[in-house]
């Protein structure tokens, strides 16, 4: 059945076309995000949700979007979705980074000038046949200083563009380095400093508890006296009530706001201001960038539901379109690997380790991982995917590690994946065949060579003559017919294991039979997910 993606936004109906080219079925319904009950009773009829920033993707919404798979934001900004919920759902977060970049630095540029030039103002005046000549005094923005918080993709853009306008523009942002700040032909300071120089600041981070009220009453104080302040980033980032205060005592001569704490925004204490200039959080409105987040958006998506490749994701390492096909079977080795330890183990895990061994190091070795923690989680919770698995792990304060390393066998790569707890550790390792399947290679340092079955049969025996007769007699005995049989040892008369592929689930009341045998140590019937 055909994956089915509902738009809940208003996106460029270039998305609906390419959900449609891509043989996606899609229900576009622009005005659902509004409507919460509405998008509540339906969510669970699709694999994939896009939207832009009214609806609200909450764990409610989540918990009862029981098919979700993806949810593509055209844009940059995730606040509106609970990631760790959805992570925790295992569903993909994505959006699309760059397509609006632009379009809003460039509204933000418009607010500068909007705000030290009093335009809405003066505009509104005239159309009102008042010629209010001397009301409106502005200031020239050449040789002003702006200050950047937060020089990413938008702030890069608004630096750039503000010193081609002849501004020097400062730049307060951890994660900027010394030599990107020099390219840009930034001054990098630290925020204090940007307070204090800046005759214009302008806002260009995500909103993060560290960001959060950024611009409060304490920072306003540092400021210079007749501070312009301009966000198009996101509304909690300054205090609305400080702004309206500083505004008020005409230490802040003009504010250009793009953003509010409350959207939609139909009341706000900043309204009516003098100088105080606001849009409907319009930093991503124009035709280019429209056209851009939902064309992206609508790829995106159509590519994880279709080819399973992963690009732009908050909550998943990115698989290309590319590497998808010849990364899926790895996937499902590692998958298949976690899950023979998950079904062995009982104890709580403590630590997992991952081998990449030849081919395997140059893979995308965190998705590999996440394949691994899935298999290795699912036995205990069924829903557990790759976009939950790391959390999870995380979560139960397994301890992960990762090696890369040369080939090191006759294989061209394997995984291999130990995992400790506090009773014992274990160990298994695997490659893929030509055929495209998985292999269990070694078990506990035993080389093998076992094809993955749906239905298996693990033991850990003594090495004594008879072991294949007791096993083949006793699934004979009890009508379960073996498909292959795979023996290992450490050394003639040591430790050994047996692996039965079976046509059929090994009984669970034949088990104390096999175990009461004198050879017999401990048996296993596990379960594999082998579908493709
Ligand atoms: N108004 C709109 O319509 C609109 C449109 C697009 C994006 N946005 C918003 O604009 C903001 C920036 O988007 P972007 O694409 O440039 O993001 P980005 O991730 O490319 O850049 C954000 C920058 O903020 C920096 N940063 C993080 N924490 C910081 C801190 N405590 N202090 C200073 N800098 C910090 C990061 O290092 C990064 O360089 C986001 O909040 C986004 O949601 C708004
Ligand atoms: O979709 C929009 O109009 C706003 C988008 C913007 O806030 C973003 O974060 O990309």
């Amino acid at each position: 059945m055909a994956p089915r993606v509902l738009v809940s936004d208003k996106l460029s109906p270039t998305a609906v076309d390419i959900f449609k080219h891509h043989g996606i079925e899609v229900d576009y319904q622009p005005d659902l995000g509004k409507d919460k009950e509405k998008l509540l009773a339906i969510i669970d009829q699709y694999d994939g949700l896009a939207i832009r920033s009214a609806t609200k993707v909450t764990e409610k919404l989540i918990n009862a979007a029981t098919n979700l798979k993806v949810v593509g934001r055209a844009g940059i900004g995730v606040d509106n979705v609970d990631i760790p919920a959805a992570s925790r759902r295992g569903i993909i977060v994505m959006n699309t980074p760059f397509g609006n970049s632009i379009t809003t630095a460039e509204h933000a540029i418009a607010m500068i000038f909007a705000v030290a030039r009093q335009i809405p103002e003066a505009n509104a005046s005239t159309h009102n046949g008042k010629w209010e000549k001397n009301r409106f005094m502005g200031v020239e923005i050449t040789g002003k200083t702006l200050g950047v918080i937060g020089c990413g993709n938008i702030g890069s853009v608004v630096a750039m563009r503000a010193i081609g306008l002849k501004m020097h523009v400062v730049a307060f942002d951890p994660f900027l380095s010394q030599q990107r700040a020099e390219e840009l032909g930034v001054e990098k300071v630290e925020l204090d400093e940007l307070f204090a120089r800046a005759d214009f600041i302008t806002l260009h981070t995500p909103l993060t508890d560290k960001t959060r009220g950024i611009i409060n009453a304490a920072a306003i104080a540092k400021m210079k006296d007749g501070v312009r302040i301009i966000n198009c980033a996101r509304g909690g980032l300054v205090v609305e009530a400080d702004l309206v205060e500083a505004l008020k005592s005409g230490k802040v001569a003009g504010a250009g706001i793009d953003v509010f704490e409350n959207e939609p925004a139909t009341e706000n204490p900043l309204f009516n201001l003098p100088n105080v200039v606001c849009t409907p959080h319009l930093g991503a409105s124009t035709t280019e960038a429209q056209e851009n987040v939902a064309l992206q958006v609508a790829e995106q998506m159509s590519d994880y539901l279709i080819k399973g490749a992963v690009t732009n994701a908050i909550n998943m390492p990115s698989i290309s379109a590319e590497e998808a096909p010849r990364l899926k079977p790895f996937i499902k080795l590692a998958e298949v690997l976690g899950a023979f330890v998950g079904q062995v183990t009982e104890e709580a895990i403590r630590e997992v380790e991952v081998v990449f061994d030849g081919s395997t190091a140059a893979m995308n070795t965190r998705a590999l991982i996440s394949a691994a923690l899935a298999g290795l989680i699912r036995p205990q919770v069924s829903d557990v995917n790759m976009v939950s698995a790391p959390i999870m792990a995380k979560e139960r304060g397994v301890i992960l590690s990762e090696v890369k390393r040369d080939k090191s066998g006759v294989f061209d790569g394997y995984i291999k994946l130990t995992v400790k707890t506090s009773a014992k550790t274990r160990s298994i390792a695997g490659t893929v065949f030509s055929d495209g399947k998985p292999r269990f290679i070694q078990i506990k340092g035993i080389n093998l060579d076992a094809e993955v079955g749906e239905h298996m049969l693990y033991t850990t025996n003594y090495d004594t003559p008879g072991i294949i007769g007791l096993l083949g007699t006793i699934c004979a005995k009890h009508g379960v017919n073996i498909a292959n049989f795979q023996l290992g040892r450490n050394r003639p008369g040591g430790d050994a294991i047996a692996l039965l592929y079976l046509d059929a689930p090994f009984p669970e009341n034949v088990l104390q039979e096999l175990k009461a045998t004198d050879s017999i140590i401990s048996a296993k019937p596990l379960h594999f997910d082998v579908s493709a």
